[in-house]
């Protein structure tokens, strides 16, 4: 949690049931239209990531693209995206993970790091973990270094972020929301 946790989570806007029935859905609009709060959002990242010694900021499709691009900018690192099958033109490596109902696949240019290359990976949030772990996957199998997982949000009672951290990842996230929040 960083010291604007408390801040960035108030801003952060609860839909209940959707996109379906018992569903909490975690909008980060508000947060975004916030000028003040997305400032504040973006230089967490920063402070925590600016002595890390990255190479690049992996930001998972789409919207881990918001925070992971401008954090990439300030901290003068590249910026790689991971994107859902079939948007990336060059050759890829993909990914399959299992989703709620079914499968998804996400890719990553083969070219996209060097071998032992310090990534970062940014998603908006973390619920089953299964899109962070896949992105992880992605990245080692392409000779990356996984230095740590960021998210604004950890829907902790999900269990993913405590999946990532199995599977030897360090997970950072600004704020966690438990089901009855
Ligand atoms: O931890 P998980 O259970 O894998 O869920 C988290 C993922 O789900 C959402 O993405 P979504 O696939 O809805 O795509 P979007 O960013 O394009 O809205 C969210 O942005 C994360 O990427
Ligand atoms: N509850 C939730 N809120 C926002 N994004 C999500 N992605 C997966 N679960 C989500």
């Amino acid at each position: 949690m960083s010291i604007y946790g408390d801040y960035i989570k108030s801003v952060i806007r609860t839909v209940p049931d959707w996109p379906s029935p018992g569903v909490n859905f975690r909008d980060i609009t508000p947060l975004l239209q916030n000028s003040s709060a997305f400032r504040k959002l973006i230089d967490s990242f920063v402070h925590r990531y600016q002595e890390m010694d990255l190479d690049a900021i992996a930001a998972i499709d789409a919207r881990g693209f918001i925070i992971g691009a401008p954090v990439a900018y300030e901290l003068g690192c590249s910026f790689v995206p991971v994107r859902k099958k079939g948007k990336l033109p060059f050759k890829t490596i993909s990914q399959t993970y299992t989703l709620e109902y079914g499968q998804a696949e996400v890719e990553l240019h083969s070219d996209a790091f060097r071998t032992g290359d310090r990534i970062l990976i940014m998603d908006d949030l973390i619920a089953t973990g299964g899109t962070m772990l896949a992105a992880a996957e992605l990245i080692s199998r392409s000779g990356g270094q996984v230095v740590e997982t960021a998210a604004i949000v950890d829907l902790i009672e999900l269990g993913g972020s405590q999946k990532v951290r199995e599977a030897g990842h360090s997970v950072f996230a600004v704020c966690s929301f438990t089901e009855d929040e």
